[in-house]
Formats: C-alpha cells, sequence, structure tokens
C-alpha cells in the first residue's frame, strides 16, 4: 500500500512585473491531504481555487512554499516515474503512433525496445485498443487518446495517477462511458488517483472521497466519503447510482458548498 501526503503544504506564486503584473498571490493554504493506493480522491472546486495547482505540485511541476509531499514518507522534489499525469488535452506525441506513445515512458527507463513493445501491446489491450497500435494519434477519437494518455500513464507502473480533468474535453456520452473505463483501469492497475474535475457528478461517481477546495487562498474545507465507484465496480449502472435518493442530496449538498459565499462576493 502506498500514501500520497500533503503535509501543511501552502504555495504562493511569487509577483509578476512588467505589464500586467500582479503582486504575490497565495493560491494554496495549509492542506493536509493523504492518499493512499486503494482511493481515488476526487478534488473539486470553483475555478481558481487552486486544484490545477494542487496537482502541480503533487506531480512535483511546482514546489509547496512551505510544507511537504511525499510518497511513502519520500519527500516529491521533482517529477518521478512513480507519479504520472494525465491532462484533459491528451498531450500526446504526435509523430509517434499509438503503441510508441505508450512505450514512451518505458524509452526513458532504458527498456529495451521489444520489452516496450510488448508491454504496449498488452497496455493497448488493456484500455480497449488492440487493434490501433499503429494508428497516428490524428487518427483516433476523442475518447480513444484519453486511452492512449491513461495507458501511457500506466506504462511506468506508477504509484499514484494525477489526473487534470482527463475527461473534461469528451462529450457527455463518450465522457459516461470513459467515466466507467477509468473507474476499472484504475482499480486494476492497483494505483492510487488523484482526480480533478470541474464535474460534481463525476467526483461523486469516481471518487472513493470527495474534498471540496474553497479558494482565495485554497483550502480543503470539506471531505465526504462517496462509495458510489464500489457500487460501480460491483455491477451497478451508472444511470442507476445517478437516480437515487442519497446520490441526489449528496449532489446537492456539495453545490451548496462549493458555491457558499458566492452570493456574498457578487454583491
Ligand atoms: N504560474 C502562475 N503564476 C501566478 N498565478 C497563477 C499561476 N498559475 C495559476 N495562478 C493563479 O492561481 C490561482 C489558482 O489557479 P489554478 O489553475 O490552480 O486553479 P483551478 O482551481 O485549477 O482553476 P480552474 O478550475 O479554472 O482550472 C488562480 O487565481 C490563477 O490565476
Amino acid at each position: 500500500m502506498s500514501i500520497l501526503t500533503f503535509r501543511n503544504v501552502s504555495l504562493t506564486y511569487p509577483a509578476r512585473t512588467g505589464k500586467g503584473g500582479a503582486g504575490e498571490k497565495r493560491v494554496l493554504d495549509g492542506i493536509n491531504l493523504q492518499v493512499a493506493s486503494d482511493e481515488l480522491v476526487a478534488i473539486i472546486g470553483r475555478s481558481g481555487s487552486g486544484k490545477t495547482s494542487l496537482l502541480n505540485l503533487a506531480a512535483g511541476f511546482l514546489t509547496p512554499t512551505a510544507g511537504t509531499i511525499t510518497v511513502d514518507g519520500t519527500p516529491v522534489t521533482g517529477p518521478g516515474a512513480d507519479r504520472a499525469v494525465v491532462f484533459q488535452d491528451d498531450a500526446l506525441y504526435p509523430w509517434l503512433d499509438a503503441r510508441d506513445n505508450i512505450a514512451f515512458p518505458l524509452k526513458l527507463k532504458g527498456v529495451p525496445l521489444a520489452e516496450r513493445r510488448a508491454k504496449a501491446e498488452v497496455l493497448l489491450a488493456r484500455v480497449g485498443l488492440a487493434d490501433a497500435g499503429d494508428r497516428h494519434i490524428w487518427e483516433l477519437s476523442g475518447g480513444m487518446r484519453q486511452r492512449v494518455g491513461i495507458a501511457r500513464a500506466l506504462a511506468a507502473e506508477p504509484r499514484f495517477l494525477l489526473l487534470d480533468e482527463p475527461l473534461g474535453a469528451l462529450d457527455a456520452l463518450t465522457r459516461t462511458r470513459m467515466q466507467d473505463f477509468l473507474l476499472r483501469i484504475k482499480a486494476e492497475s492497483g494505483a492510487g488517483a488523484v482526480l480533478i474535475t470541474h464535474s460534481i457528478e463525476e467526483a461523486l461517481l469516481l471518487g472513493t472521497r470527495v474534498v471540496v477546495l474553497s479558494p482565495n487562498p485554497g483550502r480543503l474545507t470539506a471531505e465526504i466519503e462517496a462509495g458510489f465507484n464500489a457500487e460501480i465496480l460491483n455491477g451497478a449502472s451508472v444511470a442507476d447510482v445517478k437516480a437515487s435518493p442519497i446520490f441526489k442530496r449528496m449532489h446537492a449538498g456539495l453545490t451548496g458548498l462549493i458555491h457558499a459565499g458566492e452570493e456574498e462576493l457578487a454583491a
């Protein structure tokens, strides 16, 4: 079991000088969060509350101004193969086919060609793209591209998947299918996951826990155990889960929490 830990993490972006400059900005304040490898923790919050900044800290793209982030007790000091990031725009390499995109992290690790190709084939099959390995990225649909992106993230067998709105650019039908897919692939991989999403519904469907980030500066202000993901993994239909009174109650509760204070801001 792996644990990703944020301990008293704060982040202040430095002041920007020149035209359009701004003073320094405290974006995250005193974040304490633990994510275990059997969990998918969904983070929701208003636009600008610091969700992507939080994920970028976990990825090691940013360094906290205060506090520490650790994976199994080892401080995060930069990007590493133990954490894989999936973005909304798949960020695949257009000059490589689907198979070589998936194999790319293995190349970085020095895995020999035949071995990484074989592993990519296994991953292609796991994400339902067994026949698409030779296809160029532009020949794939949005959902297929995200599957390749997720397979690529899994290639290096990370301990944690860091998912920044991975389904945000997909149409509603594809998104629903991909939610189910993401749950299953995450469970199979044994990796823990942090999911940033604008969708309260998606957070509730996929998250073992849902945490709310409130803005200015970003603080974790609420946390709920969801547990609907276990129902879906056990065969419950997404439609039935969404129609259940408890799901609707939690959805309404989270909506209230996220938008609390907006009226005062607008006034
Ligand atoms: N490099 C940066 N320098 C200065 N300020 C930044 C930088 N990156 C983000 N910010 C500011 O930090 C705040 C939080 O941004 P962040 O992207 O983390 O929020 P978010 O919750 O992910 O937003 P959204 O939901 O709109 O994607 C915003 O006010 C943003 O303008």
